[in-house]
């Protein structure tokens, strides 16, 4: 018997959003089974991010290369850097029947889509654009230069949220965190449904 393919599931949003914040409240949960695709990337490493654990940083060279062989699943130029998505760790989860999360901004995800059109999409967004520019301020990783960037990018994602299955405001990021897990619970049940609605059809014959 074949086993039943893990469900993809992307995290999109502008930065500052707190994406990552709301990913590890996910993760740091008792209910969670999902693995994480740690992306690769060509920026350089934050005060306390560790190689292998919150990116994969590699240099230009290194992520062009990778892309000449075809080595992700999307990738895309973001504030003059590569970020881009392994295959082979992706692929390997969900055909072993386990789910997949992905924390990526919108060209990426769209390109997912083209590929694998049966993932789920969310969208996270701030409360308001006052909100993210705080945020970002607050976080103090990036210089003005680079926030105002980051939030002049962030007015064009943000019109990209209708093209996703579900929207969620971090307000609060325990409450995203629980939409966030009821949505793939919810996405799971109705993909059981389908699957034994489909079962039974086929049985007739
Ligand atoms: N609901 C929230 N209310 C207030 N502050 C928040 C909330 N969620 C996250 N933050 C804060 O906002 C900042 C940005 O969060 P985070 O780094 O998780 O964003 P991100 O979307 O992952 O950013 P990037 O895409 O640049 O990686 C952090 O300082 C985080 O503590
Ligand atoms: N398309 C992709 N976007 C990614 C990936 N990994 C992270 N990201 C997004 O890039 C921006 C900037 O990230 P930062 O760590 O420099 O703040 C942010 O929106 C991330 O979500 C990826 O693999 N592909």
């Amino acid at each position: 018997m074949s086993v039943e393919k893990g469900l993809l599931i992307v995290l999109s949003g502008p930065s500052g959003v707190g994406k990552g914040t709301v990913r590890k409240a996910i993760f740091d949960h008792p209910n969670t089974n999902f693995k994480y695709s740690i992306s690769m990337t060509t920026r350089d490493a934050r005060f306390g991010e560790a190689d292998g654990v919150d990116y994969f940083f590699k240099t230009k060279e290194e992520f062009e290369a990778l892309i000449e062989q075809d080595k992700f699943i999307e990738y895309a130029q973001y504030v003059g850097n590569y970020y881009g998505t392994p295959v082979d760790y992706v692929k390997e989860t969900i055909d072993n029947g386990n789910d997949i999360f992905l924390e990526i901004e919108v060209q990426g995800a769209k390109q997912v889509r083209e590929k694998f059109p049966d993932a789920l999409f969310i969208f996270l967004s701030p409360p308001g654009l006052k909100a993210l520019h705080d945020r970002l301020i607050k976080r103090g990783t990036d210089s003005d230069e680079v926030i105002n960037r980051r939030i002049s990018k962030a007015k064009d994602e943000l019109k990209l949220m209708n093209l996703y299955d579900y929207v969620v405001v971090n307000e609060d990021v325990d409450e995203a965190r629980r939409r966030i897990q009821c949505i793939v619970e919810a996405e799971h049940m109705r993909r059981d449904r389908v699957e034994n609605k489909l079962r039974q059809i086929l049985e007739v014959f």
